[in-house]
């Protein structure tokens, strides 16, 4: 498939999953620009275009072209196609559009026939970060791919999006495989899962089907969540899942959310996840965050001073994804005006995110509901004198977003909540930005507000 092919394929998948109108008016007229191992660049119409289907289609778009290419593929857009030219001649030199399409044929083809994603050979336990977001989950997948099937079975990792689920699970078949090349393992979302089973129904294969799941030693099932409320998924997952545990065969399960919280899950299936070992995987902190991004730069063969690095980190907390895609963008910056990459010209390409252009957008009143609404507290108590802990932290998050994501200045931000002074504003920034390191929860309330913030 040439590249053009692969992007008739990819419109053609979403063309039947959304609706018309949401196909016409958003997906329609876009088209693939580059394509390279495991980042696709999209070209769409506008830069409003761009806000709605980063917000709203980006999953949806990503999952289809990762299906199609059988491996994994992140995606990034582009306006009108305008990507500079070194931006572009960076990304021919990483390896040409139609190789890694060959390559992933090769792959699939050379693994025992199953129409499987092949793994990634870039996520391996060698370049994943540990930190206290990940180690328990790191660790309990290490022990998974060393003793397959004796350690924890089923392994089930949650956590929130772009925070490293895909990595370890790829991780597990890349170590498995290094120390039994033998094993059969098989990396598959469950949307392929779902998908060719519906094929297998429509072709009169299900025997097959069957045979093929079940011939496994190692089952790497990515994303289990979007089986919920899918009824016939979810019984052949089942008895999939019932002959693999029965057999001894591992089985590592991924989703955003644990067994309990996926909605419209068969009870038999939750108590059969829950069965095992189920480990979060966190936000990461602030040094974590630094170490990712080092390890991202030498991968892309750039060097960073230490501090471009924690500025990126500071300033992006929300998850790994978007920590590498501004860190994409200042070297992009960079190449492009051929200048050495300072604090200075990182500051300028991080205000020139698309994060940073949605945050154009979002004004203290719209955070101050955002707060109130997240933590039930009235906007009239967040402005009030009251001082106890439950409206207290509510307040300092409010200035501490406002502060961050918008242009107010200190004695804005405190006429906007009461009218207090700057001093005390500074203190609360100051109190949530020491805290926001430590404490995960806390982390995690913030980016919750953010969410809501972002995606309306
Ligand atoms: N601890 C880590 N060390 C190094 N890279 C990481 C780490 N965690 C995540 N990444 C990188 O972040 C990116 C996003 O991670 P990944 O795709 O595994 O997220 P995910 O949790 O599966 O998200 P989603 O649910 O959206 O698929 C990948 O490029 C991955 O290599």
């Amino acid at each position: 498939m040439n590249p053009k092919q692969v992007w008739q394929a990819v419109l053609g998948e979403l063309e039947v999953r959304l609706n018309p109108a949401q196909f016409e008016t958003w997906i329609k007229n876009t088209s693939l620009v580059s394509l390279d191992e495991d980042e696709a660049v999209i070209s769409v119409p506008t830069s409003f275009a761009q806000m709605t289907i980063e917000r709203k289609f980006e999953p949806e778009i990503r999952r289809s072209l990762s299906n199609i290419l059988h491996r994994p593929v992140q995606v990034s857009f582009v306006v009108n196609g305008i990507i500079s030219s070194n931006e572009r001649s960076s990304r021919s030199n990483e390896s040409s559009v139609e190789a890694p399409l060959l390559n992933a044929a090769q792959n699939t083809s050379t693994q025992f026939g199953a129409p499987n994603t092949p793994l990634n050979p870039r996520y391996t336990f060698e370049n994943f970060i540990v930190g206290s977001s990940n180690r328990m989950a790191h660790a309990a997948c290490m022990a998974v791919a060393e003793h397959p099937a004796e350690a924890y079975n089923p392994l089930f990792l949650y956590g929130g999006v772009g925070l490293g689920k895909t990595h370890l699970l790829h991780a597990i078949g890349n170590h498995a495989l290094k120390l039994k090349p033998y094993l059969r393992v098989l990396y598959v979302s469950s949307e392929q899962f779902t998908n060719d089973l519906i094929n297998a129904i429509r072709e009169h294969r299900t025997e097959e089907f069957r045979a093929r799941y079940r011939s496994i030693d190692i089952l790497l099932i990515d994303d289990i969540q979007f089986i919920a409320g899918k009824e016939s998924t979810q019984e052949e997952f089942f008895h999939t899942f019932n002959h693999l545990h029965g057999a001894n065969k591992q089985i590592v399960m991924t989703s955003d959310r644990p067994p309990k919280a996926i909605a419209t899950l068969q009870d038999r299936l939750r108590s059969r996840f829950e069965g095992g070992l189920m480990t979060e995987v966190n936000l990461p902190d602030l040094e974590t965050r630094i170490a990712i991004l080092r390890i991202k730069a030498e991968n892309k063969g750039v060097d960073l001073p230490d501090d471009v690095l924690e500025l990126i980190a500071r300033k992006v907390q929300s998850n790994i994804r978007e920590l590498e895609g501004a860190l994409n963008s200042i070297v992009a910056l960079a190449r492009l005006t051929g200048e050495p990459i300072t604090l200075a010209t990182a500051a300028e390409a991080l205000n020139d995110t698309t994060m940073a252009r949605k945050k154009r957008q979002i004004t203290p009143e719209r955070i101050l509901q955002a707060v109130a609404s997240y933590y039930g507290v009235d906007e009239k108590l967040l402005k009030g004198k009251t001082r106890a802990r439950e409206v207290v932290i509510p307040r300092q998050v409010a200035m501490y977003i406002m502060r961050e994501d918008t242009d107010q200045s200190l004695s804005e931000i405190g006429a906007i909540l009461g009218g207090r002074d700057h001093t005390t504003v500074l203190h609360g920034i100051t109190k949530v930005e020491k805290d926001i390191e430590v404490d995960t929860k806390l982390r995690q309330d913030v980016m919750t507000v953010r969410e809501m913030l972002y995606n309306n």
